[in-house]
């Protein structure tokens, strides 16, 4: 599997409807809905209500990234909105057991369940949960806004969690400065499915800009 996640936190929020329209038109069918509460990270963005709007407004399967406190408090809402994976921070967790209850929420709701880790933080981290996550996703920017530049320190990560991945049944998602070049060394480390916010959003052709990316 290679695919491209747009990232609608880089989309004109005024318009939508057309905005998941064009990359739904341009043959994407996942799209990356990044939640920032100002507190795990320093910057707002949106929550549940609008992400059950866009469920119903696009057919795109929803990868929900809580970038939140406390994920296992408020990640019903984001299943009930329609989430098709729920990743969420390893570093916003307490404690391995409710990083495993969490997980088995997702999970027992029919939701896929993946771990997210920042920059800073070792791929070693999530080897405790690999048997129960569907996916892990490698930030390669400092999660908080769109527009960053990519951290090639992501591409190490990739490439040692890739060789444990046909024993274990998990895919890797990368995010955070994916453009035509960037993506190159990422994919070639193993990754699966890429989100792209400006390289899509910011560009008038959303099909050529996916295009480019693939
Ligand atoms: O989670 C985040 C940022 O915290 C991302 O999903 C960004 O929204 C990706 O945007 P680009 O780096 O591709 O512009
Ligand atoms: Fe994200």
């Amino acid at each position: 599997m290679v695919d491209i996640a747009p990232s609608l936190l880089s989309a004109n929020f005024a318009d939508l409807k057309s905005e998941l329209k064009s990359i739904e038109e341009a043959g994407c069918s996942i799209l990356h809905y990044d939640v920032m509460d100002g507190h795990f990270v320093p910057n707002i963005s949106f929550g549940a209500d609008i992400l059950a709007n866009v469920h119903q407004a696009c057919k795109m399967e929803l990868d929900v990234h809580l970038m939140i406190s406390d994920p296992l408090f408020y990640v019903d809402r984001f299943i009930k909105a329609g989430a098709s994976y729920i990743s969420f921070h390893i570093e916003a967790m307490e404690s391995i057991e409710k990083t495993r209850e969490l997980i088995k929420k997702i999970k027992d709701a029919g939701v896929k369940a993946s771990l997210a880790i920042n920059p800073g933080t070792s791929y070693e981290a999530v080897l405790p949960f690999l048997d129960d996550i569907d996916m892990i996703l490698v930030m390669s920017v400092q999660p908080g806004f769109g527009g960053q530049k990519f951290n090639p320190v992501a591409i190490k990560k990739i490439a040692a969690l890739s060789k444990l991945k046909e024993e274990k049944h998990f895919i890797i998602e990368v995010d955070g400065g994916i453009n035509a070049t960037t993506i190159q060394d990422v994919r070639k480390a193993g990754c699966d499915l890429f989100v792209a916010g400006s390289a899509v959003f910011n560009q008038q052709d959303r099909k050529k800009a996916v295009e480019a990316l693939l």
